[in-house]
């Protein structure tokens, strides 16, 4: 007997840009603007494992004092305020991160090492790279409780999603309703480049399927 898929198997299909008009016709929060992709060509799902950091003004500071705890299928989302003068990530994390099947780090901060992340596959999503460490700047000061990125409440165990263009965070409670809207979303959109092929223009085609509101809130009947 197979068990049923994992939340997260369930978006292995879903593109970040289909989920955040998904949220966006649902009037939902969730796409985390300004953290971008380490790599193009990588992708992500999974519920996610919050870490916060803090600064720290005296030596004794560190990073990476979680990992040994995050699950495999996790995703790593880090809350350091958006911090880019130090980081919280580096390559021995990625190396044993990846080791440990867990399945991406989304940073609102930045991170070194770029070239271990790249060699070993794994992937990583933040604001930006720097090389200064964290070490005796900042220090863990919580794990798996929410946080606050760009606005968005993000609890432990909600989906994170995450491609070229970014990432993107949906409740828990909410999964099964966007992936489902997003998919159909996909849907259209493949259709309009059909008919477009087929002959008619862009403007048709997208009236056709009511592209422009394919996002546009939707009154709750
Ligand atoms: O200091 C850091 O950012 C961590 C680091 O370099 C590593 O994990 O290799
Ligand atoms: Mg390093």
């Amino acid at each position: 007997m197979t068990s049923a898929p994992s939340l997260s198997d369930r978006g292995a299909d879903l593109s970040t840009a289909s989920v955040s008009d998904a949220l966006d016709s649902l009037g939902l929060p969730g796409s985390l603007h300004g953290i971008g992709a380490l790599h193009q060509g990588r992708r992500t799902v999974g519920p996610v494992f919050t870490v916060t950091y803090e600064p720290v003004d005296e030596t004794g500071g560190t990073v990476g004092d979680f990992l040994d705890d995050v699950p495999a299928g996790a995703v790593i989302l880090i809350d350091n305020a958006g911090r880019t003068d130090c980081t919280v990530w580096g390559g021995i994390m990625s190396e044993t991160a990846h080791e440990r099947g867990i399945a991406g780090t989304v940073i609102h901060g930045t991170c070194r090492d770029v070239a271990v992340a790249n060699t070993t596959g794994y992937p990583v999503w933040s604001v930006s790279r720097f090389m200064r460490t964290g070490k005796d700047r900042v220090r863990v000061a919580a794990v798996q409780t929410a946080v606050t990125i760009d606005g968005v409440v993000i609890h432990p165990g909600d989906i994170l999603v995450a491609d070229d263009d970014g990432a993107v965070v949906v409740p828990a409670a909410r999964w099964d309703e966007v992936a489902d809207l997003a998919r159909h979303i996909d849907r259209v959109e493949e259709a309009i480049v059909q008919v477009v092929r087929d002959g008619a223009t862009l403007a048709e085609a997208r009236a056709r399927h009511g592209y422009h509101a394919l996002q546009t809130r939707k009154d709750p009947s």
